[in-house]
């Protein structure tokens, strides 16, 4: 979509900046990607797509069945090749799964955008999934808190390598979104600055 798709004017000229970067969402399951991504999208005039829904319609198979009859290395090799093939694609903002940061090749697609990281309370993630339908396999464990807390202290390092951080404050999916807005033209190049002459 054209940056003129954007809902706003600020949103149009940030639009114009990213020049098409994918924007890529990652965090903890329950960060709000998913939620976050299409209020992001709209503002932007960018498409959004949510990888794990694109594998689950690749797949013709929920990712709770994928984990149960193939395991979660068939699940990790089908998460990469859906983000092979986003990474060909442009102006869209993309929710990732969770635990795409655990394979290094996701990170070459994911570099070839922005990358942004969607942080929120251990305990407020442990509120939004007990309290969301989605079934997430990981958690699938007779003490689901304990699981997400190893989950998070093995990952957060691999989050921490994104582009930017947006730590959520209590606000509701749309605010977030304004939250990644607001924050985004930091990591972007100043459009008044020449490029850099080489070394
Ligand atoms: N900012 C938010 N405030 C309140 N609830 C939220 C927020 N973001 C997401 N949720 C809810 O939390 C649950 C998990 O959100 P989701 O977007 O699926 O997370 P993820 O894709 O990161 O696992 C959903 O039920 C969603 O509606
Ligand atoms: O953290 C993970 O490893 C996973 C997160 C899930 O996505 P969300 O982060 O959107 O819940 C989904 O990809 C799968 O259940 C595995
Ligand atoms: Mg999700």
């Amino acid at each position: 979509m054209a940056p003129d798709a954007a809902t706003s004017p600020s949103h149009r000229a940030l639009a114009r900046r990213l020049d098409g970067l994918n924007i890529y969402l990652v965090g903890m399951m329950g960060a709000g990607k998913s939620a976050v991504g299409r209020p992001l999208a709209e503002a932007l005039g960018y498409r959004f797509i949510d990888a794990d829904a694109t594998l689950t319609e690749a797949a013709g198979r929920p990712i709770a069945e994928i984990f149960s009859s193939e395991g979660e290395e068939t699940f990790r090799a089908l998460e990469t090749s859906v983000l092979n093939g986003i990474a060909s694609w442009h102006s869209l903002v993309v929710a990732t799964g969770g635990g795409a940061v655990t394979r290094p090749e996701n990170w070459g697609h994911m570099r070839q955008g922005v990358v942004v990281w969607l942080d929120a309370p251990e305990a407020e993630l442990l509120r939004r999934l007990a309290a969301d339908p989605t079934r997430r396999p990981l958690l699938d464990a007779p003490d689901p808190a304990a699981r997400l807390q190893t989950l998070l202290q093995e990952r957060r390092p691999l989050y921490a390598q994104a582009d930017l951080t947006v730590v959520q404050d209590g606000g509701l999916p749309a605010a977030v979104a304004l939250q990644v807005l607001e924050a985004l033209p930091s990591v972007l190049r100043d459009p008044c600055q020449p490029p850099q002459a080489p070394d």
